[in-house]
């Protein structure tokens, strides 16, 4: 119900969104499903694609918005409070059981906040640890990005097109704790290619804005 609401809000603000590889979703069971975050306006992209029985990963504070947390609170979202790791990480390991014993699909931004600076910030690893913690697939997703037509600094927001990729299900069969570090880089450097593929923006160089995840080139 929620999805198909927000889906005809894309007709008020004048957004397209083109995608491809939603085929890629058609794999049964349980699976993670990572992807970037820049604005409220991922809401729109989230519903549009959005597989049955998913639920998503959302900070605490969003449960205390009213209608909106109440909303959502029904729509089964996983609330974390970002500022306890071992919180967090203490409801993830929950998630991972919760999603084989009931076979849902659990959507997760990597990035843990909203990011609208034309780029990806370093990925936090919960995601990671989740998918295989479950042995589950794990979904990568991209948006292209928003700036050329929403962009709160200047006051932009006029009509636009979001291209969306569903990139193929990477495996996790086999991978311990151990590999998540390696998972979540080998990830990281897809999605960002394939964001800016998508948003038709020149590679940077990583070193420059990452300190810390990946090492210098
Ligand atoms: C009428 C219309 C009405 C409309 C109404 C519409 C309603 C709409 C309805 C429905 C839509 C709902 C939409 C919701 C959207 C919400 C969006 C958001 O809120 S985005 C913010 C929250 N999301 C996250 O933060 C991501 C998840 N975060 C993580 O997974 C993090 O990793 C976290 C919190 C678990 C820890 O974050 P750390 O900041 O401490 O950083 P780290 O580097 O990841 O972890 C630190 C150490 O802990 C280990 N660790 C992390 N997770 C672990 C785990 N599970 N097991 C073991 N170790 C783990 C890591 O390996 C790392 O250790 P080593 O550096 O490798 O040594
Ligand atoms: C200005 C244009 C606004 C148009 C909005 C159209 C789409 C609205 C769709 C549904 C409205 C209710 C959705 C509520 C869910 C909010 C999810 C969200 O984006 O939370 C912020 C969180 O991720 C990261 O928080 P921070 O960036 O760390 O703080």
């Amino acid at each position: 119900i929620i999805a198909n609401i927000v889906k005809t809000f894309k007709y008020i603000y004048g957004l397209r969104f083109e995608v491809q590889g939603l085929e890629n979703f058609e794999v049964e069971g349980p699976c993670v499903i990572v992807s970037n975050h820049q604005s409220i306006l991922d809401m729109m992209g989230l519903m549009e694609i959005l597989p049955d029985d998913c639920v998503q990963i959302g900070k605490k504070e969003l449960l205390y918005t009213g209608p909106v947390g109440l909303i959502m609170y029904l729509g089964g979202v996983i609330f974390i409070n970002r500022k306890s790791t071992s919180n967090a990480k203490t409801v993830m390991s929950g998630v991972a059981q919760t999603m084989l014993d009931e076979n849902v699909k659990v959507w997760v931004y990597p990035e843990g906040t909203r990011n609208g600076n034309g780029d990806l910030l370093p990925f936090k690893k919960g995601a990671f640890h989740l998918a295989v913690q479950a042995q589950a697939n794990l979904f990568t997703v991209l948006y292209s990005s928003f700036t050329s037509f929403y962009n709160p600094a200047k006051k932009l927001f006029i009509s636009g097109k979001i291209r969306v990729e569903v990139l193929q299900p990477i495996e996790t069969k086999g991978l311990t704790a151990e590999d998540v570090a390696d998972l979540t880089e080998r990830c990281y450097c897809t999605m960002r290619e394939t964001f800016f593929r998508l948003s038709g923006t020149a590679r940077e160089p990583l070193a420059s804005r990452h300190n810390g995840l990946l090492p210098d080139p």
